[in-house]
């Protein structure tokens, strides 16, 4: 793993929109698999700009989420499908066709999952950004989760529900489950970037650099990853 220090938000955002650029520019067809939470929203600024001022033919580029709320339509404005097109695909060309978020709503969740999953093996995931939670949680495969699973629904944790408690009016609101690639899933992507920005990530960071591999730190699984790039800032290096 590459761990590349940054001193502040926006060259966080900077670099690691660089990276996703490179493999876009480097890939006739290229797939990118793309995260939410407040870290990577500089990211998608940073690309948007990227994208729109290049010559880059975006049909070309096909998009796979992490995860998405169980219960929530795709215009609740606490959905990740929401905050994707807000942040993001609102403002670039990407066709919808190549846009694969999970359906909150699935009226069948097994065939929502497994045909994700499929969708995933046929296209290939040639960078996969991501975000972590203080748990160490990434997409919101929450400690405890096979390092073989793949998409799958799963309970979250009180600790992740309370963390994520700021974007809903109250916390009974939260969904307590959710849909989310599997840490399987997220293995297969050539290429992994993940961000670890903030204070209140300084011990999940410090857990993925002890190098030590266990399922109560969803996130060690990367250890095992051929290419990884972590960009962190000075406070969750604790610098
Ligand atoms: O960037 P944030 O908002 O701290 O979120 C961290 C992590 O939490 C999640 O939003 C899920 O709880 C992940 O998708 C994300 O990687």
């Amino acid at each position: 793993m590459e761990l590349v220090k940054v001193s502040n938000y926006e060259e966080m955002s900077k670099k690691a929109s660089d990276i996703l650029f490179d493999v876009i520019k480097e890939n006739e067809k290229p797939v990118i698999g793309l995260a939410t939470g407040s870290t990577p929203e500089g990211t998608y600024q940073e690309l948007i700009k990227k994208l729109n001022s290049s010559d880059i033919d975006q049909n070309n580029i096909t998009t796979f989420n992490l995860d998405e709320y169980v219960g929530l339509d795709k215009n609740h404005e606490q959905s990740y499908s929401y905050y994707m097109y807000e942040k993001f695909f609102n403002h670039v060309s990407i066709p919808q066709e190549n846009i694969h978020l999970l359906n909150g709503k699935a009226e069948f969740a097994d065939t929502e999952v497994k045909a994700y999953e499929e969708a995933i093996d046929e296209a290939g995931i040639d960078v996969q950004l991501l975000g972590i939670g203080r748990n160490g949680h990434i997409a919101f495969n929450e400690p405890g989760t096979s390092f073989d699973s793949v998409t799958h629904i799963v309970d979250l944790t009180p600790e992740t529900i309370e963390d994520n408690s700021r974007f809903f009016d109250e916390l009974g609101e939260v969904p307590s489950k959710a849909f989310t690639m599997g840490l399987k899933s997220i293995m297969k992507a050539d290429k992994i970037v993940i961000l670890i920005y903030g204070e209140n990530k300084k011990e999940a960071l410090e857990a993925l650099l002890s190098g030590e591999v266990t399922v109560d730190n969803p996130a060690s699984v990367l250890n095992n990853h051929k290419d990884v790039t972590i960009i962190a800032d000075n406070a969750a290096i604790g610098e």
